[in-house]
């Protein structure tokens, strides 16, 4: 954490803020660096993306800085109603206009604004005490919330395959309370570092045991069903191998990141869904160390 931020912050609110989104940003730079990541940006390459790099999505999670800061203090000592769904989803979609502004009109984490947006709210809301499982229900019960003000727009990628292909999409995992991140990532995270498994070992493993089960709209979008069962039956090679920490299971694992490159696919939704794993283990570690949830850190400044 950056001490001079937390001093210019002057509410209680306005530190949750800070420490929230300050989480988020890490989770989100944590996910793009770590390598090596099957058909994604990493630290090695581009995976199958022409208009990405690790640069530009660290660009792009620094200018969402703001916005999570605001979800994260929008949330704090609030309910989970109405008037909070629609105060997070125009912070959400001023955050989605910096980020296309800092990257020049790419798209790098629409899905991860949605996701850690929901969850930076609903940590804030939760506050100290509160695990990963019972701030990510929170946040589903914000997602499940209508947001009245939403604008008419073109139908997004995610809507197009959802209709052709009938798959549950980023809102579905939002409203569901994120099953793939409380129930999948999360303990994959936790077997892997309690087997030993080096940190980024573990990570891996964890955006692997998404893979291998989330209906990643991403994949559909650009390779259709060949290019999530691709995705879904290599992770799941991986982990019946081992995971990435054994060379059976690190071969298969580059295999995979040659297999979704060459046809052009990659697990753009797993990976924002690993962000926030990320963001929620540390809320977790947190509450023994450094930062703390909200209001307890706020009484340690
Ligand atoms: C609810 C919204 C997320 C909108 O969802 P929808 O499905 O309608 O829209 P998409 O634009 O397709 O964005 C969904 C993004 O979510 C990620 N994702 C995919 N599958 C899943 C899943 N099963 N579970 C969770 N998350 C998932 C994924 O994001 C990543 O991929 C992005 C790149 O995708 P794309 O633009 O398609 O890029 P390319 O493949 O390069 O395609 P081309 O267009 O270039 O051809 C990248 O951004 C990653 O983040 C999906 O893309 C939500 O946005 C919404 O409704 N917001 C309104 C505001 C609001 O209410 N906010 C609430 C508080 S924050
Ligand atoms: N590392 C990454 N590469 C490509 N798309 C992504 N969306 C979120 N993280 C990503």
């Amino acid at each position: 954490m950056k001490p001079m931020k937390l001093a210019l912050a002057s509410s209680a609110a306005q530190r949750c803020g800070v420490l929230l989104g300050e989480l988020a940003v890490q989770a989100l730079i944590d996910e793009a660096e770590l390598t090596p990541k099957p058909g994604l940006v990493d630290l090695r390459d581009n995976g199958a993306h022409t208009d990405l790099n690790v640069e530009l999505m660290r660009r792009s999670a620094r200018a969402l800085r703001p916005a999570f800061t605001a979800m994260g203090e929008a949330g704090w000592a609030q309910a989970a109603d109405q008037s909070l769904r629609e105060r997070l989803a125009a912070i959400g979609r001023d955050g989605e206009a910096s980020m296309l502004a800092a990257t020049g009109g790419t798209n790098t984490h629409r899905g991860a604004v949605w996701a850690l947006g929901l969850l930076t709210g609903a940590a804030a809301v939760s506050g100290p005490g509160h695990g990963a499982a019972e701030i990510a229900a929170v946040a589903g019960a914000l997602a499940r919330l209508p947001d009245r003000h939403a604008p008419q727009q073109r139908a997004s990628n995610g809507q197009r395959v959802q209709r052709r292909y009938g798959a549950r999409g980023a809102r579905e995992e939002a409203e569901a309370g994120f099953p793939h991140v409380v129930d999948i990532g999360l303990p994959a995270l936790r077997a892997a570092r309690s087997a030993g498994r080096t940190e980024t070992q573990a990570r891996l493993d964890a955006l692997l045991a998404i893979m291998a089960s989330l209906e990643d709209t991403c994949l559909l979008h650009r390779g259709g069903h060949d290019a999530l069962a691709a995705a879904r039956s290599g992770a799941a090679t991986v982990l019946s191998r081992g995971g990435s920490g054994t060379a059976e299971g690190m071969a298969a694992l580059e295999q995979l990141g040659s297999r979704l490159v060459g046809i052009g696919a990659s697990p753009g939704g797993s990976a924002d869904l690993l962000a926030a794993v990320l963001f929620l283990d540390r809320i977790d570690q947190s509450a023994s160390t450094e930062l703390g949830a909200c209001p307890l850190a706020t009484s340690q400044l």
